[in-house]
């Protein structure tokens, strides 16, 4: 696998194979790699041609300067299972190499609509400006055909549509299923960070999660919110940020009388670790 720090190496490895034809299949991660991520290399492996992934730790969409000091950052472990993936190329960046102005911080501001502002974006400000800042940056070192990110961001994934027909980029964003543990707690790079009992208790998030969607269409939304708060709201350690069923595309909290397809998203504190989750209703 190759390996690239520097955008214009990048670039002149990519020319050369656009020259060979094939297409680029994109995956952007902050790394401290897990199976949700290689899930996603793998998607984009079966498109043939080239598939890069980045590994870079974004300071612009972290609110929280603990958070981003203490993300994981095992590099040399991220490349062998890269590699064990057949990933033709890393791209790991300095914040400097992303970032030239860095520590001052550039301009970037676009029209993402109300959906920015709500679930994350209200516990995270900004944080949906610092994500589409480094993709558009990411997207235009590597000029992809396709980009692939994980529903375990499911709001991410809004963003990032929304940011590329904004600059309306030729790019096909690909949404790929939230790989889970066997017991079911989604898969996170932020799990590194639970303790034995955390993990216990983080199972209370894909348990409240499963109580709404077995019961949705037999409770109303507002019962099955109430109902599955309460859940969480018990279980010792975890406090519960938000919990919404929600319009899949706007992510509006629906009503009552809503029988259609949504979308169930939670995030909670488990113990010192902020954990989200989400599943499909229907
Ligand atoms: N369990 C998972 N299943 C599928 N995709 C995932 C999973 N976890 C992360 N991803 C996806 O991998 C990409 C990179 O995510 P990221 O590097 O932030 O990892 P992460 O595990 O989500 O870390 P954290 O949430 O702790 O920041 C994103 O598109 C994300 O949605
Ligand atoms: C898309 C991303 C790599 C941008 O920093 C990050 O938000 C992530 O890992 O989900
Ligand atoms: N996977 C989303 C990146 C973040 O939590 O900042």
């Amino acid at each position: 696998m190759e390996i690239f720090t520097r955008i214009d190496a990048l670039r002149q490895y990519l020319d050369a194979h656009k020259e060979t034809g094939g297409p680029i299949s994109f995956v952007p991660t902050m790394g401290a790699l897990h199976k949700g991520h290689l899930s996603l290399i793998e998607q984009a492996k079966l498109n043939g041609g080239l598939v890069i992934c980045s590994i870079f730790v974004n300071p612009t969409q972290f609110t929280d300067p603990k958070d981003l000091e203490k993300y994981p950052r095992p590099l040399e472990h991220d490349i062998n299972l890269l590699n064990t993936v057949g990933c033709n190329a890393v791209f790991m960046p300095s914040v400097e190499e992303m970032y030239p102005l860095w520590p001052e911080k550039e301009e970037w501001h676009i029209d993402l609509g109300e959906t920015e502002f709500l679930l994350e974006g209200a516990f995270r400000k900004g944080h949906y400006q610092g994500v589409t800042q480094i993709v558009k940056k990411l997207f235009d070192a590597v000029q992809p055909n396709f980009a692939y990110f994980g529903q375990k961001d499911y709001q991410q994934i809004l963003m990032i549509e929304k940011m590329v027909s904004f600059f309306q980029l030729n790019i096909e964003i690909v949404s790929c299923p939230i790989i889970r543990e066997e017991d079911g707690l989604a898969m996170s790079s932020r799990n590194i960070h639970l303790t034995e009992r955390d993990r216990k208790s983080a199972l209370i998030l894909f348990a409240a999660l499963n109580f709404v969607k077995a019961n949705y269409g037999k409770l109303t939304p507002s019962a099955l919110i109430s109902e599955a708060s309460k859940m969480v709201n018990t279980e010792i350690g975890v406090e519960l940020e938000y919990l919404s069923i929600a319009d899949r595309k706007t992510l509006i909290p629906v009503k009552d009388d809503y029988k259609g397809k949504a979308v169930a998203l939670i995030a909670a504190k488990v113990g010192n670790t902020r954990l989200i989750d989400n599943v499909l209703l229907d």
